[in-house]
């Protein structure tokens, strides 16, 4: 007899790009299982259930009430969050919610309230869907950092843009009432990379947002940069984009040596996880890691951490993300 716990299941909300993504992962995950999908689309919901085969499709409301169901895994642009974030943890799930956690700090924080009061104040049993920094390759980083390997850290510096085509009124990142804008999208990595690694908010932040005109000839941003001052003279500073090519870089750079990773949320190459470093002088060392599966290991982190009655560190650097960008956004005027 194995007494490895029964499979903390998922009920998963929104049948988009991202939940088929986590689905097909679930499925490779010992200790989790996909057990119901909920869309506003009963064909869409079914056939989401038979491609990942998942044993429940239904609406929202079904999902979310399911005794089945241990965990609900909110797949849904950011405006939606909080609504079914609160209607989950009332339902006494745990909450695993995409980035970012609502289009601003205000919905962030009653998130992570409801799903507090949920655990009868025992924990936040609210996982946000930031995949990276709950892998191997995020704890290489954390460890060179603590040990001092590149001295006292003074800088953090991010790139995330891809050149977003085919995007039609239904794309959720171009509207502002849904919580879109890159700023909200992309900048999250970013900006919670750097909160991550200096581990303190900024003292300052500005900002630069480009805008267009989306389908509803209203203003969103698509590309933005911002710049951060931490005490101590250190700084982080980040670009993105959807209209510039695909970049997804990071560079952690101290007194003594810096850090350089290419594709930092998304590994490009998970047989040859890899990363760089470099001297005092410049002179720079691929470092290459054992091989792991990024959203395997995110499942299978984010399921500990809900057994263990949610991930508390986690859910304040998420609402420090959150309240940031919002000064960013504020900065940008
Ligand atoms: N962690 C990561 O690596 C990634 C995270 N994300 C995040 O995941 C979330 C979802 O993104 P993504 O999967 O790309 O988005 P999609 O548009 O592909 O999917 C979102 C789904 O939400 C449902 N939905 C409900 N109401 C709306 C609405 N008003 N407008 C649009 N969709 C609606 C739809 O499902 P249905 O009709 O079936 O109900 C839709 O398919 C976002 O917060 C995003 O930032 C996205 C990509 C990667
Ligand atoms: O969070 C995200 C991760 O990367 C994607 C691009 O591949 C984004 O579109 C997305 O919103």
């Amino acid at each position: 007899m194995s007494d490895a716990p029964a499979p903390l299941r998922f009920g998963l909300l929104g049948a988009g790009r991202i939940a088929g993504k986590l689905a097909a992962a679930m499925a490779r995950t010992p200790g989790v299982t996909a057990a119901a999908i909920g869309s506003r689309g009963a064909v869409r919901a079914a056939a989401f259930a038979d491609r990942h085969e998942i044993p429940f499709a239904g609406g929202y409301e079904e999902v979310v009430a399911n005794p089945a169901v241990d965990a609900v895994y909110l797949a849904l642009p950011p405006h939606l969050h909080l609504q079914w974030g609160r209607a989950a943890a009332e339902a006494g799930k745990a909450v695993l919610c995409e980035k970012p956690l609502a289009p601003n700090a205000d919905e962030a924080r009653a998130l992570a309230d409801a799903c507090r009061r949920a655990n009868d104040g025992a924990g936040v049993a609210l996982i946000d869907g930031t995949q990276w920094t709950r892998t191997p390759r995020a704890d290489a980083f954390r460890a060179l950092l603590d040990a001092g390997e590149l001295g006292e850290l003074k800088r953090v510096t991010a790139a995330f843009s891809f050149h977003a085509e085919g995007w039609d009124a239904g794309e959720h990142r171009l509207d502002p009432h849904r919580g879109g804008g890159v700023l909200r999208d992309l900048g999250w990595y970013c900006v919670h990379a750097a909160l991550w690694a200096f581990g303190e908010d900024p003292t300052g932040v500005s900002c630069h947002l480009s805008d267009e005109t989306n389908h509803a000839g209203e203003n969103v941003d698509v590309a933005a940069s911002g710049a951060l001052t931490f005490p101590g003279d250190r700084t982080a500073g980040f670009d993105v984009s959807y209209r510039t090519a695909w970049r997804n870089w990071i560079e952690f750079a101290g007194a003594e040596g810096s850090l350089v990773c290419d594709d930092f949320t998304n590994p490009r190459d998970p047989d040859k996880v890899r990363h760089f470093r470099h001297d005092r002088r410049g002179d720079a060392s691929r470092v290459e890691l054992p091989a792991f599966d990024p959203q395997v290991e995110f499942l299978t982190r984010a399921a500990a951490a809900i057994r263990a009655g949610g991930d508390e560190a986690g859910v304040k650097l998420a609402l420090r993300t959150q309240t940031v960008l919002d000064r960013l956004r504020e900065a940008a005027g």
